[in-house]
This record gives structure tokens, sequence and C-alpha cells, in this order.
């Protein structure tokens, strides 16, 4: 089963900063319009359905009959929210997955693309992060109940497919940002840490701004629209990987993007470092030669992403949208 076949597509996790970029561009890409033909994009808020909650879950799935998932619904946060609360990002994140998968299962969904992340590779492995490096290593622990999740999520997606022959695969996103991302000062990721932080400083005109850490971790970004883009395509292919990197194969140090963040913002001041705040990963960068041999790379550059990302905070914030939680 191929998307543009697909007659119900349920995409999970809807509101979040990946399922409403996935809805935007299935919606742009006038899958409405086939609604003539039947063709629907199935959502459901949480408190419609919680997907740790396995019954209910495969009772969805047994009334809506999705033939495509795109799973975008998870516990997410940055680096100290997964350090924080790791009973939290491994039994939500781990319940979630196996309900769905699952449910999938049961009611012979035509294809479920599940999303992981660059942290289930492990901490010191091999960069730019090859496919193979899954499970040759200790996982970074800051993030390594988070990283277990997802890790079952993308065995048992491989699982079914070897065991029932199931078209069920995965996507393993690297640091994301863009509109709808979650703006909270001490639990969000970097990126949007530090948009609105260096946002309120050209505010208030205070003469400093302090990021965590020492700077000198690296990270790779992705634009979240590059990322929806990426995964309708991974949807489309006939034979696509067990699981696949969606990166851009380019990173900076956490310093050169903050001076980038400071020069979208317009901020003027200087920038400081707090060594007692964790820097968790040293180094992570992904290999993109297996996603680029399935036809596919990333348009927008970090620089234009921020741009764009700043721009809709302003939106968000003006309208009193902002996600902080
Ligand atoms: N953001 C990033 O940098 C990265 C994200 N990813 C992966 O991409 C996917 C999407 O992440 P992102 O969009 O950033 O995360 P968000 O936090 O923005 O969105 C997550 C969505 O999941 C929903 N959700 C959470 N728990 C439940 C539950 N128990 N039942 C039903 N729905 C639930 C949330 O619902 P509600 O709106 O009600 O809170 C929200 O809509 C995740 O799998 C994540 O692991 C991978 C790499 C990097
Ligand atoms: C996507 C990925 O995201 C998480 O991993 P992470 O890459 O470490 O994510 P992060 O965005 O929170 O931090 C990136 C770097 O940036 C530094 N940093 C500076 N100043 C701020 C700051 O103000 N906030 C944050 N969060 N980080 C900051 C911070 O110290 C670190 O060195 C995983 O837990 C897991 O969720 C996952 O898969």
């Amino acid at each position: 089963m191929k998307l543009t076949t697909a007659k119900r597509i349920f995409v999970a996790g809807h509101r979040g900063m990946v399922g409403s970029a996935v809805c935007r561009l299935l919606d742009q890409r006038k899958l409405e319009q086939r609604k003539s033909d039947g063709v629907e994009v199935l959502t459901a808020s949480r408190s419609e359905l919680d997907l740790t909650d396995s019954a209910s879950t495969l009772s969805y799935f047994q009334k809506h009959r999705p033939d495509v998932v795109i799973f975008a619904a998870a516990k997410v946060g940055g680096i100290v929210a997964n350090k924080t609360y790791p009973v939290e990002f491994l039994s939500d994140n781990i319940l979630m997955a196996i309900s769905a998968i699952r449910a999938a299962h049961q009611t012979d969904v035509g294809r479920f693309l599940f999303l992981g992340s660059t942290c289930i590779y492990p901490r010191d492995c091999q960069q730019p992060i090859q496919e193979e490096s899954l499970l040759t290593g200790p996982l970074e622990p800051t993030n390594e109940a988070y990283a277990l999740a997802k890790i079952s999520g993308l065995k048992l997606c491989q699982y079914y497919r070897s065991q029932y022959g199931s078209m069920f695969h995965s996507a393993m996103p690297t640091n994301l940002y863009g509109p709808g991302d979650n703006y909270h000062p001490e639990h969000s990721h970097v990126l949007p840490a530090l948009i609105r932080r260096f946002h309120e400083a050209k505010l208030s005109g205070a003469p400093s701004v302090t990021i965590w850490g020492t700077g000198s971790p690296r990270r790779e970004f992705l634009y979240v629209e590059d990322l929806a883009d990426a995964l309708l395509h991974l949807c489309e292919l006939d034979d696509p990987p067990d699981w696949v990197n969606v990166g851009t194969g380019i990173d900076s140090t956490i310093l050169e993007v903050s001076q980038m963040v400071a020069k979208t913002v317009g901020y003027e001041g200087k920038v400081e470092t707090d060594p007692s705040r964790p820097d968790g990963t040293p180094v992570k960068c992904t290999d993109a030669t297996r996603l680029h041999a399935t036809g596919w790379k990333h348009q927008v550059s970090l620089a234009e992403g921020l741009q764009r990302t700043y721009q809709s905070f302003l939106n968000e914030t003006q309208s009193e949208q902002l996600r902080s939680v």
C-alpha cells in the first residue's frame, strides 16, 4: 500500500510539530481533493485517543480502519526533560509504539511509518552515523530511556515485516525545528529554547544570553517541513529501508548555532556558556547516503529555516498560540 493509493491516512500526533507539518503537506498536495473518492486524513486528539492505552488504540483502529499510518505521536523533549523524566520517556513511548504497531497488525494496516530519532545510536559511534551503528555500543545517558523505547518501536516494525510481511518501517530524524515547536524554557530542544531566550533578551535589552553546556557539542538540524516531505516520500517506496536516517549530513557546534539564532533574532549582546548544564552527546550527525539513495534530499538550509521559524514564533506569540508545555 502506498500513500497515494490509500483511502484512510491516520496521522498520529497531528497537533505536534511533526504531525501538524505532515497534515499541512497532505492538505497542500490536495489529498483533500480526493475526498470525493472517499480519501480521508484521520486525526485524534489525546483526549479522544490515549495511544498508551492498547485497548482504546485497538478499538480506534478497528473503528476507523486506516490504510496508512504515519506515527508522529510521542512524549518528546530536550536534554533536560529526557534526563529528568526517564520513567515517562521510556514507559509512555514504549506503550504508544507497541499499542499502535500491534493494532496496525491486527487490523491489516497496509503501511505503518514509525518515527524514531538519531538518539537511538550509541553515544560514541562513528561519525557521520550510519544505520548499521545501531546496537553497537552504549547509549548517551541523558536520553537512554527515550532511545530504548524508540529502538523497541523500530525493531517491532522490522520483526512484523520479516515475520508477517507487513509493510512496517521507520524513519530516524535528526534534531528538528520549525513552526509549532515547543518553546518551554526548560523542557524544549535547543533551537526553540534559544529563539525564545534571544528574543526575550532583545526585548529586555539584556547585555548577554547564557546557553547551556560548553557550546562545543555538534548537532545537525532539519527543518520540519523537509521532514514531512521525506516522510511522504518514504510512504511511496515499494521497498523502503527498515529504518533510515533523515537528516542533512551538515552539523555545527552549539555555539555556532546560538550565534546564528542571535543574528536571526537581531540580538547584538554577548553569548555566554554555562558548563554546569549537560552537554549530552558530543557529536551527532547522520550519514544521509541511504536516504539519498531513495531519491530524497533536504531543501531548506539552517539559515533559511531559522528565519521561517522565527517568523512563525512571532506569529504564534502574537496570536497567543505559543506552545510551552
Ligand atoms: N522534535 C525533534 O527534534 C525530534 C522529534 N522526533 C520524533 O518525531 C515525532 C514527533 O515529534 P514532535 O512533533 O517534535 O513532538 P510534539 O511534542 O510536538 O508532538 C507529539 C504529539 O504526540 C502526541 N501525544 C503524546 N502523548 C500521547 C498519547 N499518550 N496519546 C496520544 N497522543 C500523544 C501529542 O499530543 P498533545 O498535542 O495532546 O500533547 C503531540 O500531538 C516523535 O516520534 C519524536 O520522537 C525525532 C527526532 C527529533
Ligand atoms: C532530538 C534529541 O534531543 C535530545 O537530545 P539533544 O540533541 O541533546 O537535544 P537538545 O536540543 O535538548 O540539546 C542539544 C544541545 O544544545 C545544548 N543547549 C544549549 N542551550 C540549550 C537550551 O537552552 N536548551 C536545550 N534544550 N539545549 C541547549 C544542550 O546542552 C545540548 O548540548 C534528546 O534528549 C532526544 O530528545 C532527541 O532525540
